[in-house]
């Protein structure tokens, strides 16, 4: 082996931070010279001012001075031609600009749903991914509520902003969760109001555009209540599971009823109901009901499906929400967060089966 191969060798293990591939994989590394101890090598970056530039910088310097005989490493940072650019985002689309959650695909899609606003359903939804990525699953999450996106403030990255590779989008990483956002491509906190098919194109770009990799698992917050976007979910993912959050009230219990009426309309499959801000344990250790009792239970009984936790209101959630740090992560011994944990594995053990799909491998 050359010295030239060893360092190719080694920078097989330094990925692009946005992509998660190796750079080698991604035609990233370019010449690379070898002269006494001396190693020059050019990295094509994806984009002029692309923002892991420095990191892989990083990366590259550690993998190539970590090789036998290499004292010093020199990077010079390039940028790919369009056509090298052109020819990377159609390998990563696999060949084609298609939505690629179909039924056949090995990514479960998971919609969080309910029927009023309010009741904690972005919360739930950005800790049930952040506890799925603790499992140990590869998870994206799609912030579709339009109205009230509210998914990168929980997960602590208010202001950040996808990166476009050509006509390709690499969704934001927090907590490992690979996440998306209308919040991410509006200025501060303008307001959305758009009418349904800007919505549905908009859906449908996060579905196809953006480079999600492969996923275990990709989760949809959708706006409360069963308007433009739920409609436009039902038609591109049929095939989705729903999670209905209601809270302990009998008013938003009938409204959440509804929403996954709708959702089975679709065609798409009502997995169980979380009930969101349950008891209040006071520091007597008494339970205060303050939404009431028994709205969970109700939902669940009249759709015929699991009611997977009661989640309690609870101080540590919206203090963690409040400072971006999810309760999983930040407080995971809080009732609050022990449930969720539960409600994560519960659903995390029902992988999709295998039956009747496609494994996408070809016969040798
Ligand atoms: N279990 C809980 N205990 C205490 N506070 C909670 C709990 N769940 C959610 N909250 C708080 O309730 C508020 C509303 O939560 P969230 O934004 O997640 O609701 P939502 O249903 O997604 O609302 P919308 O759909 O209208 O955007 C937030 O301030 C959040 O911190």
């Amino acid at each position: 082996m050359t010295s030239a191969d060893k360092i190719r060798a080694a920078l097989a293990h330094v990925t692009d931070p946005e992509i998660r591939r190796p750079i080698t994989e991604l035609d990233m590394v370019g010449d690379i010279s070898v002269d006494g101890g001396v190693a020059s090598v050019v990295i094509k970056l994806t984009i002029v001012g692309c923002p892991a530039a420095d990191r892989i910088e990083r990366d590259v310097r550690t993998a190539v001075e970590a090789v036998y005989g290499v004292s010093q490493a020199e990077i010079a940072l390039t940028v790919m031609t369009p056509d090298e650019r052109r020819s990377l985002t159609s390998r990563l689309q696999g060949g084609r600009r298609a939505m690629p959650f179909t039924p056949e695909s090995l990514t479960r899609v998971i919609a969080v749903t309910s029927g009023k606003g309010g009741v904690g359903k972005s919360t739930l939804t950005a800790n049930l991914a952040v506890a799925m990525t603790q499992l140990g699953l590869k998870v994206g999450l799609i912030d579709a509520d339009v109205f009230g996106f509210s998914i990168p403030g929980l997960l602590g990255i208010p202001t950040a902003k996808p990166t476009r590779v050509g006509d390709m989008i690499l969704p934001p990483i927090a907590y490992g969760v690979k996440t998306i956002s209308i919040g991410m491509f509006v200025e501060g906190s303008t307001a959305v109001s758009w009418r349904g098919p800007m919505l549905h194109r908009t859906i449908e770009q996060f579905l196809t555009d953006v480079y999600f990799g492969d996923l275990d698992v990709l989760l949809l917050d959708l706006p409360p209540g069963t308007g433009d976007v739920a409609i436009t979910i039902g038609q591109l993912l049929p095939h989705a599971e729903v999670l209905v959050v209601t809270t302990p009230q009998s008013a938003a219990a009938e409204v959440a009823e509804r929403s996954g009426l709708v959702a089975r309309q679709t065609g798409q499959t009502v997995i169980g109901v979380i009930e969101n801000m349950a008891g209040l344990v006071a520091p007597d250790g008494s339970i205060l009901d303050i939404f009431g009792s028994g709205g969970g239970a109700e939902v669940a009984s009249r759709l015929d499906v699991p009611l997977l936790a009661s989640v309690p209101l609870s101080i540590a959630v919206r203090q963690s929400g409040d400072a971006g740090a999810p309760v999983v992560v930040a407080d995971p011994m809080d009732a609050a967060a022990t449930a969720i944990l539960g409600v994560a594995s519960a659903i995390s053990q029902r992988g999709r089966g295998l039956a009747g799909r496609s494994l996408g491998v070809s016969p040798a």
